[in-house]
């Protein structure tokens, strides 16, 4: 018995021995691994860019996209560019701007008709465009119950939407399995949470069908085709709508609606493939946190992209530990829009409670930030237009400067920088391949070196 106890008390040790031992090897492993490893994390407000950053690294390194996102992107697309030209024409009527087209003399007048009375879910394929996710998404972008929902909860102020006591959410939020890009979270939280799809979906039938003139005409079944033409010809051939588009930061659009309209016929087209310019200007919204893989220049790099709406940042603690890198993309141009979960807050007010919660935060308290002025393009365009100073009066430089907004913007995020840790400034258009393609060889340079450093090659 004795005999039989010491014999299992050795056996007892020696299973502990190898276990201590086969643990710290794997720590050892993993702590090496985590030497090899890169992980940047992409975070910013909704809409400013991130998941088009993380596109224009798949360009570069990952081969581009497969043939099912290719079918999904045309899908969407087609939605939503009937979906922004009906948003335009019911705008342009709650803004007073006149339209060519509502003139019944007008040559455009059945053709506004025609974009009315289609329902954009009828010509689309919804389980490629991304099932139950896509239909959530497009009734939350263009339903009149849905916008009236997010008005009437707006709470008015900027929000960080995260903070350091939050527990985050139950549940994973994506499988590490490498090399996948995977994106298993819900959106929850804020006003989308208590919309139901089903009932919002009937209701925004019923709105673009109450739109409709009473004339009969409208029940004609028109081809895809037929509808793309009309969009085209009211994009090129009526000022009213263009004038709306310019105001378009009274309300919400996609901001790619200019490249989709004279590209209609094209997504109408059974033959098209979507383009890679096509996926970079489309929009599919990311709930959760995706995580994508690479591999470059003998270095792994993990990139976590997280979905930037109010809702979507509840989740953000998940993600927050062990990252080498954060990037935070600013959409600078958005200066004088607001929200699109809470249409009382200006974008831009937000973005600044966002990054200095983050930038100060203990999380990253040692983690070097990259900063991207994102969307310059829209900038060049939106400062002739939009004086800044009515939205930031102590801004003092030139009007329609770009540089001189740039050089104020750059400033005012950099001053929120309450710790040591470098920030390191890039202007980007996000869209644009050819400047990104400098832009990330810059940034992942800079992460090479830096992680050969920390691991002590260097
Ligand atoms: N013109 C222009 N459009 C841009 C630029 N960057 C992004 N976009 C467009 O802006 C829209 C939103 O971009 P996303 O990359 O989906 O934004 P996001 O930050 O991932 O948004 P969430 O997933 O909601 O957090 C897309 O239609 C993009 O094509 C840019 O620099 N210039
Ligand atoms: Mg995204």
């Amino acid at each position: 018995m004795g005999c039989t106890t010491s014999i299992e008390a050795n056996d007892g040790e020696y299973h502990e021995m190898m276990q201590n031992s086969q643990v710290e090897k794997i720590l050892k492993a993993s702590k090496q691994q985590k030497k090899n490893q890169v992980k940047l994390l992409l975070l910013g407000a909704g809409e400013s860019g991130k998941s088009t950053v993380l596109k224009q690294l798949r360009l570069l390194h990952k081969g581009g996209f497969t043939e099912q996102e290719r079918i999904q992107y045309k899908n969407i697309t087609w939605a939503d560019t009937i979906g922004s030209m009906q948003t335009l024409i019911i705008q342009a009527r709650k803004l007073g701007i006149k339209l060519d087209c509502d003139k019944p003399s007008s040559y455009l007048y059945s053709d506004k008709q025609k974009i009315l009375g289609y329902k954009p879910l009828e010509g689309v394929n919804t389980s490629a465009a991304g099932g139950a996710a896509f239909l959530k998404d497009f009734v939350l972008k263009y339903s009149e119950s849905s916008a009236h929902t997010r008005k009437f909860k707006s709470t008015g102020k900027a929000n960080a939407g995260w903070n350091e006591e939050m527990d985050g959410v139950d549940g994973e939020l994506f499988d590490g399995s490498s090399n996948a890009t995977s994106n298993t979270g819900e959106s929850r939280g804020t006003a989308d949470e208590d919309l139901d799809s089903d009932s919002l979906l009937k209701d925004y039938l019923q709105e673009v069908n109450g739109s409709v003139h009473k004339n009969k005409s409208h029940k004609k079944h028109y081809t895809k085709l037929e509808i793309a033409e009309a969009i085209g010809k009211l994009w090129q051939g009526d000022e009213g709508i263009k004038k709306c588009f310019s105001k378009s930061n009274l309300f919400q659009i996609e901001g790619s609606a200019p490249y989709f309209f004279p590209k209609a016929g094209d997504y109408a087209s059974s033959e098209y493939t979507c383009t890679d310019e096509d996926i970079l200007k489309g929009r599919i919204k990311t709930t959760g946190i995706t995580e994508t893989n690479f591999n470059i220049d003998g270095i792994k790099f993990k990139i976590l992209d997280a979905g930037g709406q109010r809702s979507e940042r509840k989740k953000w603690m998940h993600c927050f530990q062990d990252i080498t890198c954060t990037c935070f993309v600013l959409a600078v141009s958005e200066y004088d829009q607001v929200l699109f979960e809470d249409e009382r807050v200006n974008r831009m007010h937000e973005a600044i409670m966002l990054f200095e919660s983050l930038c100060n935060s203990r999380w990253f308290a040692n983690t070097p930030f990259i900063l991207f002025l994102n969307k310059v393009d829209l900038l060049k365009d939106k400062v002739r237009r939009s004086p800044l100073r009515k939205y930031f009066p102590d801004y003092d430089g030139k009007s329609n400067d770009v540089e001189d907004v740039l050089q104020y913007f750059e400033k005012l995020f950099l001053s929120l920088n309450h710790t040591n840790k470098p920030i390191y400034v890039h202007r980007t258009c996000a869209t644009d391949s050819k400047s990104m393609q400098f832009v990330l060889t810059a940034v992942t340079d800079m992460l090479i070196n830096q992680n050969l450093k920390s691991s002590g090659i260097f």
